[in-house]
């Protein structure tokens, strides 16, 4: 397993814990090692899988060094794989609790997105879509996400505007459920809807998230497709 991230398992959950020991890149090598670690979650028996970060980060989004230096093949390999690894974890078949922790940009809050419950530790950091104002033309597949998640009268404010929000107001545009107070309460609330979500059914809820998600599902991979062409 790798050195990025920290996969623990308990009765309920499987934690994978972000920490590069910076802003948590979402790195081609990153994209690999949650993809690694979703492998392993996947052949494990159902419960939730937590995705979090360290105190202060989620991620800062894709890495803005092969962004700027990697060259155009690197560019689309590595948005190739990270709308991949969200697609595959909108119709992964066991539950994936966000549990945020910190700043979460631009491919960083996409994971968000895809997550299919969302916590936010309160707290002085940022969520927010910020490629428009970085000089990037916002991806089919981002787009597409965002009008799959966002609540309709935010997807122009996040996604074009660029808005920064806190954790309290990402609730309201969608990109989390709910916010409590403090990292432990957070760790706390992860685990407690982890324990309600083991006891779902796991083909039932495999099934009624690719079903209820299909039209998305199906966008997705037009919009990665054609991400490709760009
Ligand atoms: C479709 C999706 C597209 C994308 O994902 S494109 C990438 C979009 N991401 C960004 O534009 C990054 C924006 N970064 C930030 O806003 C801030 O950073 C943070 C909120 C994440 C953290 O702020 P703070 O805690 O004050 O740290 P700091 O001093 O700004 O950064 C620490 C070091 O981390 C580097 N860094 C930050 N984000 C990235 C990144 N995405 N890729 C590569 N490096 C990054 C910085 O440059 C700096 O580096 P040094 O310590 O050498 O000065």
């Amino acid at each position: 397993m790798s050195d990025l991230i920290h996969y623990t398992e308990t009765e309920h959950a499987i934690t994978l814990r972000f920490d590069n020991g910076k802003v948590n890149v979402l790195s081609p090598a990153m994209i690999a090692a949650i993809n690694e670690a979703l492998d392993r979650a996947e052949a494990a028996p159902f419960k939730a899988v937590i995705f979090t970060g360290r105190e202060g980060m989620l991620s800062g989004g894709y890495d803005l060094g092969v962004m700027q230096q990697g060259g155009m093949a690197a560019v689309r390999d590595m948005v190739d794989a990270g709308s991949r690894l969200t697609r595959r974890m909108l119709a992964f078949p066991k539950p994936i609790i966000a549990a945020c922790n910190g700043h979460a940009i631009a491919k960083g809050a996409f994971l968000l997105l895809a997550s299919d419950y969302r916590i936010g530790v309160e707290g002085e950091y940022k969520i927010s879509l910020n490629e428009v104002a970085i000089g990037l033309t916002m991806h089919h597949a981002g787009i597409e996400l965002c009008r799959g998640r966002l609540a309709p009268v935010y997807f122009n404010r996040a996604m074009i505007n660029a808005e920064v929000f806190n954790p309290v107001a990402a609730v309201d545009a969608g990109f989390l459920d709910k916010t409590v107070a403090n990292e432990e309460a957070l760790q706390q609330e992860a685990a407690a809807m982890a324990q309600h979500m083991a006891t779902l059914n796991a083909n039932a809820f495999a099934a009624t998230k690719v079903k209820a998600r299909k039209q998305h599902l199906d966008a997705l991979d037009w919009a990665i497709e054609e991400d490709k062409k760009a």
